[in-house]
C-alpha cells in the first residue's frame, strides 16, 4: 500500500459521500489553522485524507485560503500524493463545460499571495518546470477514462487573483498567450506542494467560457453552479474508480518527492530552532 492520498477539493467538491471516516484531524501548523478539519477516511484499501480548500461552507475566497497552511497541514497527515479538484473556466472552444482537464502546466498570475516555507533564514529553489506529477496525472486521466468523462490529456491553467473573474480583454490575452483553462486557485498550491516533495496533480473540472466566448453568456456565479453540480458527481464516480483501479502505480519514476536534498540554499545543521521550527516536518529527514 502506498503512503496516505489527500484530497483537496474545490468549489463544490466539499465532501466525498459514502466513504468511511476514520478521523477528524483538527491540525494546526506553524503558518496557521487550514482551511477546515481534515477527515481521515478509508477509499478501498486507501488511507485518504480530505480537505475543502475554501473550507466546508465555501466561507474563504481564494485570496485569502491559508494555501501553506494547507500544504503543511497535509505533511503532517502523512500524504504523500495530493489530488487537486478545482472548477476551471474554459478559453478554448473544444473545452466545453462539463469536460475534465488533466493540466500540466499552470501560470501563476496571481499577487501577494504567501508562495513559499522557504522564506528566510532557510532559502530553498526548487524546481517546477513540470509542477504537476506525471506518474499520479496519468492515473488521474484513466480514471476519467474510465469513468467515460470526456478529458482532455494536457493544458496550461492559468491561476488569476480574483475574485473578481477576468476582463473580456484580460480573458482574450490568456488566450492569446496558449493558455487553456482559467482558475483561483491552483498556485500557490501546487508550487508549495512541490516545497513540500508531495506529489501534486489536478483534475479541472470545466464549467464555464469564461468571457472570450462570442455565442455563450459571460461566466457568472449562476451559470457555473449550473453545470458544477453534475461536474462534481462526474469527480465522485471518477474517484471511486481511482483508488478501486488506478490508485497504486508502483513503478512510478517521479522525484516529486526528492527536491529539497538539492534544492536547499543553507547549512541546515547550523541553523537554530527557531528556523527550523516552521519547517521542520519538511526538513526533518536531513536534520
Ligand atoms: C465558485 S466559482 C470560482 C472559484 O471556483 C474555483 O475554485 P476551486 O479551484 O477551489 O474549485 C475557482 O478557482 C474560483 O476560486
Ligand atoms: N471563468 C472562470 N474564471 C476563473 N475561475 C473560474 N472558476 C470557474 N470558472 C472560472
Amino acid at each position: 500500500m502506498q503512503g496516505r492520498t489527500g484530497i483537496i477539493g474545490g468549489s463544490g467538491l466539499y465532501e466525498i459521500p459514502g466513504i468511511e471516516v476514520i478521523d477528524k484531524l483538527d491540525i494546526d501548523t506553524p503558518w496557521g489553522k487550514p482551511s477546515d478539519e481534515l477527515l481521515l477516511t478509508r477509499i478501498g484499501d486507501h488511507e485518504v485524507v480530505f480537505l475543502p480548500r475554501h473550507g466546508s461552507s465555501h466561507a474563504i475566497p481564494p485570496h485569502k485560503i491559508n494555501y501553506r497552511a494547507n500544504i503543511y497541514a497535509m505533511k503532517l497527515a502523512a500524504v504523500n500524493r495530493i489530488i487537486s479538484v478545482s472548477a476551471v473556466g474554459s478559453l478554448r472552444e473544444d473545452i466545453r463545460p462539463g469536460d475534465f482537464v488533466l493540466v500540466d502546466q499552470f501560470v501563476d498570475h496571481t499577487r501577494g499571495r504567501e508562495s513559499t516555507f522557504f522564506d528566510g533564514p532557510v532559502v530553498a529553489h526548487v524546481s517546477v518546470a513540470d509542477p504537476v506529477c506525471p506518474c499520479l496525472r496519468s492515473s488521474l486521466l484513466a480514471a476519467c477514462h474510465d469513468a467515460d468523462i470526456d478529458t482532455h490529456n494536457g493544458g496550461n491553467y492559468i491561476v488569476m487573483q480574483g475574485p473578481q473573474f477576468s476582463s473580456r480583454a484580460e480573458s482574450n490575452l490568456y488566450r492569446s498567450w496558449g493558455m487553456d483553462v482559467i482558475g483561483m486557485t491552483n498556485m500557490p498550491e501546487a508550487k508549495l506542494a512541490r516545497e513540500a516533495e508531495i506529489c501534486y496533480s489536478t483534475v479541472a473540472m470545466c464549467t464555464d467560457y469564461d468571457c472570450w466566448h462570442e455565442d455563450e453568456d459571460d461566466v457568472s456565479v449562476d451559470s457555473i453552479v449550473a453545470v458544477m453540480h453534475a461536474n462534481v458527481a462526474k469527480a465522485h464516480k471518477m474517484l471511486q474508480t481511482f483508488f478501486t483501479t488506478h490508485a497504486d502505480h508502483q513503478s512510478c519514476t517521479c522525484n516529486c518527492n526528492d527536491v529539497l536534498r538539492s534544492g536547499i540554499f543553507a547549512d541546515l545543521k547550523a541553523q537554530d530552532d527557531q528556523a527550523i521550527l516552521p519547517i521542520h516536518a519538511l526538513v526533518e529527514s536531513f536534520l
